[in-house]
């Protein structure tokens, strides 16, 4: 029974809509079993006491608060989902309206007024909620005060019915109030888990993709070339004797130096390139769809800058290079074996001299 009642009220929630979205479904779920159960419940005990106008009205309600629960989980679409929640309201608002003028069962329709308040405010927010609820006062007022010769059946007194409207406002009120807090309170948490997705995914000294980012932006490219059988390439980039910078300029030149030598690179790349920090003074580069000898020229172009042009830390114009280790990226070999030839190419580069780009070849 928990399972069936479980599965029904998550009918329709999908891991990639976003908490608040699911969060909705849910309650459209919840709200529209709970709503056609008591309808319909009502609607039967109407109809076995004769009472056909509420009945009819009640069991209305009831197959449009079973519609309205299908529409979001047959479609499955924002649409599909604005018309569900606004046939919900529409139809929570008509059924109160109408056990306003029929006064209901023993003239206790007015009581469900106070479901409308927050109900609207959670499906439609504040300023969509407030506007919708204001129409339904405005309505409310009229049949109460205008109107009730012509159009109301059951009869209130006036003290009754200036009260109904007064604290159905205060509900109103309160109501808005809490809705605008929650959606305060949502958007908070939601940047602040952004912030730290954002910090946990970035190297701080060089604002550059760090080494978890990369293996990510790694596993998603190795996946596509799965799936379309092309190649990317990566390169591991490694700036040369940089212990010999820290040791005569200080750490905090060292710094400068990775900072500056981030900003070259990135400068240089193309859009879809994605640069990232590896580790100390290591850096990945990955080339989507992109061959290793169309990456060796990128680095080869990006090698020449670097030494030629000379980077000014702390008032000493500084010669640095970097060696480069390339490979291609093929969805025969495994992401790390090709993660590790990178890493023997730039051994390579490193052993013959420094300042090199090497090609990852097995030979
Ligand atoms: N300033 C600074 N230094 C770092 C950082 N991360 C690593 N390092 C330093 O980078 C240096 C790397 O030195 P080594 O691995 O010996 O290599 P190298 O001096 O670059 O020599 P080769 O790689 O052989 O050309 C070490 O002294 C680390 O302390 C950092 O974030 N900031």
């Amino acid at each position: 029974m928990i399972s069936i009642f479980k599965k029904y009220v998550t009918s329709g929630v999908k891991h990639h809509y976003k908490d608040e979205t699911n969060r909705r479904i849910m309650v459209v779920n919840l709200f529209s079993a709970v709503g056609v159960s008591i309808t319909f419940f009502l609607g039967i005990r109407a109809l076995l006491a004769q009472e056909l106008p509420l009945a009819i009205i009640l069991l209305t309600a009831s197959v449009v608060f079973a519609l309205s629960q299908r529409i979001q989980i047959q479609f499955g679409t924002r649409r599909s989902r604005t018309v569900s929640i606004t046939l919900l309201i529409s139809c929570l608002m008509i059924l109160v309206f109408l056990l306003l003028v029929t006064g209901g069962k023993d003239n206790t329709g007015p009581l469900w007024i106070y479901l409308v308040p927050p109900v609207t405010m959670f499906f439609a927010g504040v300023v969509r909620g407030l506007l919708a609820l204001l129409l339904f006062t405005i309505a409310c007022t009229l049949l109460f005060f205008v109107f009730d010769e012509s159009l109301l059946i059951a009869s209130y007194s006036y003290a009754f019915k200036s009260r109904l409207l007064y604290s159905f406002l205060t509900v109103t009120f309160l109501s808005a109030f809490y809705e605008y807090s929650r959606q305060k309170s949502y958007d908070i948490a939601l940047d602040l888990s952004e912030q730290f997705e954002q910090q946990a995914n970035h190297d701080h000294l060089t604002k550059l993709v760090n080494r978890r980012g990369a293996q990510t932006a790694l596993e998603r490219e190795y996946a596509r070339i799965q799936r379309s059988s092309n190649t990317f390439s990566i390169a591991i980039a490694d700036i040369d004797r940089f212990k010999s910078i820290n040791d005569t300029y200080g750490h905090e030149a060292g710094d400068e130096v990775l900072r500056k030598i981030s900003r070259t690179f990135s400068a240089r790349l193309r859009k879809q390139d994605i640069l990232a920090r590896w580790g100390g003074e290591e850096f990945m580069f990955i080339f989507p769809e992109t061959s290793a000898s169309e990456a060796a020229n990128v680095l080869e172009a990006l090698r020449e800058v670097l030494s030629f042009a000379p980077i000014a830390i702390s008032d000493h114009d500084m010669h640095i290079t970097s060696s480069f280790g390339v490979c291609e990226i093929t969805s025969q070999i495994p992401l790390a074996d090709g993660i590790r030839h990178a890493d023997m190419s730039l051994y390579r580069a490193k052993e013959s001299g420094r300042n090199k780009v090497v090609v990852y070849s097995d030979r």
